[in-house]
C-alpha cells in the first residue's frame, strides 16, 4: 500500500528533506506540499499529515489533520506534555480518531542521549540540561530538551524533585519539570545537547551533537510508515524504536 504523505512546512529545511526522502521511498507518496501561505484543505485526501512548520502554526495544523481524518507526524517543537494531552482529550471524543505522534527528535542518537539521560536520573539527584542551536531557531528550550526534562522528572519517581538550588535567578536557566535548562542559540552549529548529572563525588555527562539534518531520515521515515496504522496519541521516537523508559508517558 502506498501512503499518501503531506508535507506542512515544505519549503522549510526539515520539510524540504522529507519531501525528497517521501519522493525516493517506493512506498509513499507526496500528497501535497503546503507553506505558510497554502490552504489547508491541501490536507484533504491524505493518509498521514507531516509538521515541520513552526510552534505558533503548529496546533491548528495538527487540528485540521485530524480533522481531515488524516494520522499526524508532528516534528514541530514546542509541544508541551499539557498541550499534547488536549490532542489525546480530543481524539477520545471522535468514533474514528487517527493517530498522532509527536516527535520532538527524528535523530536515533538523541533520543537515545534522552533516554540514557531517564535511566540515569534515579542515581543523581543533581541533573541541568544545557542544549545548543543555530541562530534560526526561534523556540527555547528546545523541544527535545523539555522531552528530556519530562522523561528525567518522571523517571525519578520516588526520589522526588531534581536539586536545583537559587533556581530563582535567571542565570540559573528555565525549570521544565523542575530540571534547570540552558539553551545557546549561536553560528556554527544544528543542535547539541548535554544533560550534566552530578552525584557523591562525580559528574557524568551524556552528550549528543547533531553535524548533519541527514540524522534525522531515520527517524522521519520510520514516523510516516508507522503513523498510518498508529492509534492514539504517542510520544517520541523511543516509543517507535520500542524503548522502554522509566515511568515515561
Ligand atoms: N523533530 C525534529 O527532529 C526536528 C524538529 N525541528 C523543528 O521543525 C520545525 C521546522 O524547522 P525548520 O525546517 O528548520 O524551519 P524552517 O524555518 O526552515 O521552515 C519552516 C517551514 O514552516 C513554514 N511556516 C512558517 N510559519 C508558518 C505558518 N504560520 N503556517 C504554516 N507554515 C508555516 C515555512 O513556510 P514559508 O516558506 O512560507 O515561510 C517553512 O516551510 C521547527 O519547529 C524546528 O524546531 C527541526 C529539526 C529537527
Ligand atoms: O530547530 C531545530 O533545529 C531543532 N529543533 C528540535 C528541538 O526543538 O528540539 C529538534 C532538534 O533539536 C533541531
Amino acid at each position: 500500500m502506498t501512503i499518501r504523505v503531506a508535507v506542512a512546512g515544505a519549503t522549510g529545511k526539515m520539510g524540504r528533506l522529507a519531501v525528497r526522502l517521501i519522493e525516493e521511498a517506493d512506498d509513499l507518496e507526496l500528497h501535497a506540499g503546503l507553506d505558510s501561505a497554502s490552504n489547508l484543505d491541501e490536507l484533504d485526501g491524505a493518509d498521514v499529515v507531516l509538521d515541520v512548520t513552526h510552534p505558533a502554526a503548529s496546533q491548528g495544523i495538527v487540528e485540521a489533520a485530524i480533522e481531515a481524518g488524516a494520522a499526524v507526524v508532528v516534528g514541530t517543537s514546542g509541544w508541551s506534555n499539557e498541550r499534547i494531552a488536549e490532542v489525546e482529550r480530543r481524539l477520545r471524543d471522535l468514533d474514528e480518531a487517527p493517530g498522532v505522534i509527536f516527535v520532538p527528535n527524528f535523530s536515533v542518537g538523541s533520543v537515545l542521549g534522552s533516554a540514557f539521560a531517564a535511566f540515569a536520573a534515579q542515581h543523581f539527584d543533581s541533573i541541568e540540561i544545557v542544549e545548543a542551536h543555530h541562530a534560526g531557531k526561534v523556540d527555547s528550550p528546545s523541544g527535545t530538551a523539555v522531552r528530556t526534562a519530562e522523561l528525567v522528572a518522571a523517571a525519578r519517581g520516588d526520589a522526588g524533585p531534581v536539586a536545583a538550588p537559587h533556581a530563582d535567578q535567571r542565570a540559573r536557566g528555565q525549570l521544565v519539570s523542575g530540571v534547570p535548562v540552558h539553551s545557546l542559540r549561536m553560528s556554527g552549529l544544528l543542535a547539541e545537547q548535554r544533560v550534566i548529572l552530578g552525584g557523591d563525588g562525580e559528574t557524568l555527562t551524556i552528550a549528543h551533537s547533531t553535524i548533519s539534518s541527514s540524522a534525522y531520515e531515520t527517524g522521519i521515515l520510520l514516523a510516516l510508515r508507522r503513523a498510518a496504522t498508529s492509534e492514539g496519541v504517542t510520544v517520541g521516537l523511543d516509543a517507535l524504536l520500542g524503548l522502554e523508559l522509566p515511568g515515561a508517558r
